[in-house]
């Protein structure tokens, strides 16, 4: 039997999955949760240590699960949230909390790049990309600005699941696809971009070298083979940014079929055979999992988040009710949302709760509800929370069909997904038809079929998605609620236009 392990180094927690080839078939799985800090408004940290214990623990019990033997297990892939930044010490000791994906304290150090760049034209010829808060190579800029000790104590910088890959392996390496979102990778070639390093004034060695995703990149130790259970034949692949082994998970390998992701964050990507830039720089342009190829995405920061949010902050009740009864508190909700009308009687919800990426680029954009009577309730809020996301998601996939990619089906993905209610939703706003899919593990299943392509089952990423992907139900849009909502999306939008400069005053007065 041929065993492989998917890991995904999720924002809210890990998870880990046990794929048995040539058939695809999950047969164990096992995840683990850890906080995120908010030291400050719109700051966002973790500690790696966490990462690692709850990587050890669910790799653990998903071999225990799965009842294979250990030399069963020929690979693991990792996946991860993308950006982050692990700084490191000449020990490999973790310097400070990471900085997340979602952390926007670098608005400076975005323009210090451009500058630095000669300009944003310049910059997006390098590296694809225009300097965004979220990216790495902004937050090494702000520990070099705002904790020089730190940075001088700093030997090098890793993305989170090349963080655990060291732990596991002993080896420094990333992959393209996570690579790409660091903005220091050269994304046309492939390699980091030594020019970008030069104007910034880093040193290349920070950095570890890079590889495509399937390829091989070290053994389990002695240690960590023994601590979970395997052999230190088990090897660890490349494996991607959650946002590329997704797609890889969702059959997104070809042009025609676009990947929706509903987790903390809120994600639409579609494959490219070469490296398409949006010249507005809305949508990013990065690296596939693929061999050789390239992806367009647009990101919205808090999407099923703003949800989890909703339902932490004003659902108190509700969560324990739904403990006790074994539900979860998002079916609960979702069902009242469902006995409200399209449109939530003319209330709108921006999502814009930890700043914007996509379609708008501002750390200061805030959440907002517009629209509140007297006689909106609980369900109405609730739909409203749904219905803002789910315009989110549809400004990216109307940027990305306006530059021509076209769009014939919406494979959709990530914990907001497994809502029947949320995937009508998408069906309703993108007015297209939306699909869920047989295995709905998503990064962590793509970073299996990485391995399993590593490990030599498969001959490449397109071979073993033919294999082993496949949709399961597929949710069309209503006519009539479809065409309300193509009234309701220019208000939305127009909801961002009026609120933009209060969102400067707002964060003048919150400093
Ligand atoms: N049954 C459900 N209906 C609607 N939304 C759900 C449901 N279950 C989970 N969610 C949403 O999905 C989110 C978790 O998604 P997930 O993809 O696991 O996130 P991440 O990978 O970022 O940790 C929750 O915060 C919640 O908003
Ligand atoms: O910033 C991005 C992609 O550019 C996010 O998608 C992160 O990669 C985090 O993902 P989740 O934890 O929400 O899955």
């Amino acid at each position: 039997m041929s065993v492989i392990l998917g890991v995904d180094i999720g924002t809210s927690g890990t998870k880990t999955i046990a794929v048995r080839f040539p058939t695809g078939e999950v047969i164990a799985e096992a995840s683990a949760s850890y906080p995120c800090h908010h030291p400050k408004p719109l700051w966002s940290e973790q500690d790696p240590a966490d990462w690692w214990r709850a990587t050890l623990k669910t790799i653990r019990q998903a071999v225990k699960k799965a009842g294979c033997k250990p030399a069963d297990v020929k690979a693991i892939g990792l996946s991860g949230q993308m950006h982050g930044s692990v700084f490191l010490d000449k020990k490999d000791e973790v310097v400070r909390p990471a900085l997340l994906w979602n952390d926007q304290r670098t608005a400076a150090e975005c323009e210090e790049i451009e500058q630095r760049a000669g300009g944003r034209k310049r910059l997006i010829k390098m590296v694809a990309n225009p300097a965004l808060t979220g990216f790495q190579a902004p937050k090494i800029l702000w520990l070099r600005n705002n904790e020089p000790k730190n940075f001088d104590k700093t030997a090098s910088v890793l993305l989170p699941k090349d963080y655990i890959r060291l732990k596991l392996t002993g080896e420094r390496a990333s992959e393209v696809s996570d690579a790409s979102g660091t903005l220091l990778l050269d994304v046309a070639k492939r390699r980091w971009s030594k020019p970008l390093l030069s104007k910034l004034e880093l040193d290349p060695g920070l950095l570890p070298p890079v590889v495509e995703s399937h390829e091989v990149t070290g053994h389990l130790t002695a240690e960590v083979a023994k601590k979970v259970g395997l052999t230190t034949d088990c090897v660890v692949v490349g494996g991607a940014g959650d946002c590329a082994a997704g797609a890889v998970g969702n059959g997104v390998v070809k042009r025609g079929v676009v990947a929706t992701s509903l987790g903390t964050s809120g994600v639409v990507f579609c494959h490219s055979d070469a490296p398409e830039v949006d010249p507005e720089g809305r949508l990013h342009t990065f690296c596939h999992a693929v061999d050789g190829k390239w992806h367009m995405m647009g990101v919205t920061l808090s999407a099923a988040g703003s949800f989890q949010w909703f339902a932490d902050t004003l659902c108190e009740t509700e969560k324990k009710a739904a403990k006790k009864s074994g539900k979860s508190v998002f079916e609960t909700l979702v069902a009242e949302a469902a006995t409200t009308a399209a449109g939530a009687q003319g209330l709108f919800f921006l999502p814009y709760l930890t700043g914007e990426r996509t379609p708008h680029a501002d750390p200061l954009a805030r959440g907002a509800f517009v629209g509140l009577t007297l006689s909106h309730g609980r369900g109405e809020m609730v739909r409203s929370v749904l219905e803002g996301v789910t315009y989110s998601l549809r400004d990216c996939l109307d940027i990305m069909q306006e530059l021509g990619v076209g769009v014939r089906e919406v494979r959709a993905t990530g914990g907001g997904a497994k809502s029947p209610f949320w995937r009508q939703l998408q069906a309703d706003v993108f007015g297209k038809k939306v699909c869920n899919m047989a295995a709905d593990e998503g990064p962590a299943y793509g970073v299996a079929l990485l391995g399993a392509v590593g490990a030599g089952e498969f001959k490449n990423v397109t071979e073993a998605c033919d294999a082993t992907v496949s949709t399961v139900a597929e949710t069309k849009p209503t006519a009539k609620t479809k065409k309300f909502y193509d009234r309701a999306m220019p208000v939305y939008q127009g909801l961002y236009r009026s609120l933009k400069e209060d969102y400067r005053a707002i964060a003048a007065l919150a400093e």
